[in-house]
């Protein structure tokens, strides 16, 4: 059943230097208990999709398009009712789990303050945080719950920010970057801890990431963001085998254990966009048309699709 769907989402800032289009056309849906990974490189509009998703984009953002969760329209939301859906029913894991933290409160009061409201006795309140701190790794929970955000590890931080979305079970998590900086036993427990959560309360998950081998761990689906638009989604068992589109192609390869190899030039500025492909200053299979004609994303089967004029087939 369908939990999330997005249609033609358009996100744009007006700058001094012009208008940036970070976010074009972009549309998926996502199943109640699915995960669903949007990778692509740095700049490419992944971040401004969960903002867009749970409306913490800044007020400067110009949006267009429909974003629907659980049959509820979300463009037309008030604030008040968005507000309490956040956290309980759509949580945000942050990029940045320190700027996330309140550095003057010790960890467990970060949690405790979100579910003081639901429990009347103490006793219950602290137990839900040690069931929280240790849900995510965060042993032993009596030491940590006392401790502050800064004595705690880069890969610490951003579960103790996991424990915090995760207080009041909600139906959709969205986890910005949450492999971001960290070492590697820090990401596999980041990667076994998110993968845990979502199986045991069936929540679906936008893991958004430059990860790809995290994405192939977590993911049912992936959506490939390119310039700011999905140029392919794919089941993440196809995707890896028969990539469609060459941007993807060109991803996987540059994985390290498919042989780092580099994608050629730089994506195109969000200010400047060309109006073929946007990936056609990249792609050797470039022909006129890619040139001249911007591609329409076209659906295939297995609930996917790619945004190609050549792709490779299936
Ligand atoms: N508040 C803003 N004002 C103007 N431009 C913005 C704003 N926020 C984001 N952008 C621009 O939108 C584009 C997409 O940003 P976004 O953070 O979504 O990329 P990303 O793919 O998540 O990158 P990263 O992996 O580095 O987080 C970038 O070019 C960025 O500079």
């Amino acid at each position: 059943m369908t939990l999330l769907d997005v249609q033609d989402l358009n996100v744009r800032f007006s700058t001094g230097e012009g208008i940036i289009h970070a976010s074009r056309d972009v549309s998926f849906s996502l199943d109640t208990g699915e995960v669903l990974g949007l990778v692509g490189e740095t700049g490419s509009g992944k971040s401004i999709i969960g903002q867009a998703v749970i409306r913490l984009l800044p007020s400067t953002a110009e949006i267009t398009g429909d974003i629907s969760f659980d049959g509820k329209n979300l463009n037309t939301l008030s604030e008040a009712a968005m507000h309490s859906l956040r956290g309980s029913s759509i949580s945000l894991i942050p990029q940045n789990p320190s700027g996330a933290l309140d550095p003057v409160a010790r960890n467990g009061d970060q949690i405790s303050e979100i579910v003081t409201g639901r429990f009347k006795k103490r006793s219950d309140i602290v137990n839900r945080v040690h069931v929280l701190l240790s849900s995510v790794g965060l042993v032993p929970s009596v030491r940590i719950a006392d401790e502050f955000p800064h004595q705690l590890s880069g890969g610490m931080r951003q579960r103790l920010t996991t424990s915090i979305a995760i207080t009041e079970n909600p139906r959709l998590i969205i986890a910005d970057e949450p492999t971001k900086g960290l070492d590697f036993r820090a990401r596999e427990m980041t990667a076994t801890v998110l993968a845990d959560i979502q199986k045991q309360n069936q929540s679906s998950l936008l893991l958004i990431t430059h990860d790809l081998d995290l994405a192939e761990q977590l993911c049912a689906r992936i959506a490939v963001v390119y310039a700011g638009e999905i140029v392919e989604i794919s089941p993440v068992s196809r995707i890896f085998a028969e990539p469609r589109h060459p941007y993807t192609r060109a991803l996987i390869q540059a994985i390290p254990k498919n042989g780092l190899i580099p994608i050629p030039g730089q994506s195109p500025s969000l200010l400047d966009l060309p109006e073929g492909c946007s990936f056609a200053d990249r792609c050797e299979y470039c022909a006129d048309i890619c040139r001249l004609t911007h591609p329409e994303f076209v659906y295939g089967t297995m609930n996917g699709g790619v945004r190609c004029h050549h792709p490779f087939s299936s």
